[in-house]
């Protein structure tokens, strides 16, 4: 039923952003409430003394039309015009129905209330425009209540009639202000609430990697900062790297190099079993995973089984060589205590370690776990733990290894 009835304010407005079609959807409202309000004192007229009356009840048909006109005005898309229409409507129904039946039954004060509430249909009008209508409105009332006294109209309203007609006119526009302010407040609720929706899309966009889901680097360095200065320690970090993954892209194409990496993600995240560690893709073909509360024996347990995971994935890498797969090399680094010279670092310095671990990885051969201790006064021995020799890679392949992946293969 509410749904039909919506369909009445709906002209004009498909196609509009939404703060657009709520104006033009209160200017239908308007239109609409305009002509309804109108009907009680039309039958008045017609029922009481047509002959009377018949002066004030064909103004007020005109009038009627002219509000129920800005449907196809909106429909147009003629905005400002069916606002404005709608404003000049108002005042104009305000002066000469006063002037018919004059201010005792209070019409000028229910017409008053609509105009200035059209006011607000106008794009956020400045607050000089906004006090010039509002002050047009009040001397118009003024004029209207001074100059239309019961002896000077030209059709007056006989008593008791004039009383209710007072009664349903401070009736409807108290109505009229109740219903056009619950209309704001759920304008209001619904903007916050598609607010407060597309903050939340936002920062999980902007804290998401795309690609494998994960989370991105900004979020890293925020956990980072925060189990920093948490001090939660020990503290350890692991960063992994595919090895050889542009030879990958080259011999799959970069599509295969993409579905290699949610296949990578997918299983390191498998292999982190406590909900505050975070696994984030750092960019690239890299990856860390930052470990509150873990020291440096369970992070390199936690790494080897990440490099073995990753390995029993078999994902080929047959430029490699015949029967190779996708490998990792991974890098770790922990905090254990407090020191002085942790004091006045921060998390990168754990990061930088984490990264310098698994450049060491790489240059050991691959597809290994190096551990660096983050301070030299922590330091524990770096260790190899992985060995697992690569497939011996034909030699025409090997050879463009070399030329592509320079010092680095060494
Ligand atoms: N398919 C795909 N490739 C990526 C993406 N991000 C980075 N890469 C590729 O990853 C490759 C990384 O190459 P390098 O930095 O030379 O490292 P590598 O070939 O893995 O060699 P090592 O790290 O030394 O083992 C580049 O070719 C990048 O184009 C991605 O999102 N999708």
């Amino acid at each position: 039923m509410f749904e039909t009835i919506k369909k009445l304010w709906l002209p004009g407005t498909a196609g509009n952003p939404h703060g657009v079609c709520r104006r033009i959807a209160l200017c239908n409202q308007l239109g609409l409430f305009g002509t309804v309000a109108t009907v009680p004192y039309q039958l008045f007229y017609y029922l009481y003394d047509f002959a009377a009356y018949r002066g004030v009840f064909f103004a007020n048909l005109m009038f009627m039309a002219v509000y129920l006109s800005v449907l196809p005005l909106n429909h147009k898309k003629w905005y400002n015009t069916a606002s404005t229409v709608l404003l000049v409507n108002g005042c104009c129904h305000l002066f000469i129905v006063t002037c018919f039946i004059g201010t005792d039954a209070g019409v000028n004060l229910f017409y008053f209330s609509l105009a200035a509430i059209l006011a607000f249909l106008y794009k956020r009008p400045g607050i000089p425009v906004y006090t010039a209508i509002m002050a047009s409105l009040g001397v118009l009332y003024l004029i209207t209540r001074f100059l239309f006294t019961s002896d000077a109209v030209i059709t007056p309203l006989p008593s008791p009639w004039i009383d209710v007609m007072y009664g349903f006119s401070v009736g409807g526009a108290l109505t009229l202000s109740g219903i056009v302010l619950y209309i704001f407040r759920q304008q209001i609720d619904h903007a916050e609430g598609e607010l407060t929706r597309s903050n939340r899309y936002l920062k999980t966009l902007s804290n998401t990697d795309p690609l494998t889901g994960l989370a991105n680097r900004r979020m890293l360095d925020a956990a980072l900062e925060r189990e920093w200065s948490r001090r939660s320690l020990p503290l350890s970090l692991i960063m992994f790297d595919v090895d050889h993954f542009k030879h990958f892209n080259d011999r799959y194409g970069h599509a295969e190099g993409d579905c290699c990496l949610q296949q990578v993600a997918a299983a390191a995240q498998g292999v982190i079993t406590r909900s505050s560690d975070l696994l984030v893709r750092y960019g690239g073909e890299e990856f860390a995973i930052v470990l509150p509360g873990t020291d440096a024996s369970d992070a390199r347990q936690l790494a080897r089984r990440l490099c073995t995971t990753i390995e029993g994935l078999k994902l080929s890498h047959e430029a490699l060589g015949k029967g190779a797969c996708v490998t990792i090399s991974v890098g770790v680094s922990s905090i254990r205590y407090m020191t002085p010279d942790i004091h006045g670092r921060d998390g990168t310095h754990l990061l930088k370690c984490a990264d310098e671990a698994m450049y060491q990885a790489k240059l050991k051969g691959r597809n290994q776990v190096v551990y660096l201790a983050c301070y030299p006064r922590q330091r524990e021995d770096s260790e190899h733990v992985v060995p697992a020799p690569l497939p011996a890679p034909d030699p025409a392949q090997d050879r463009s290894m070399l030329r592509n992946d320079g010092s680095k293969d060494l």
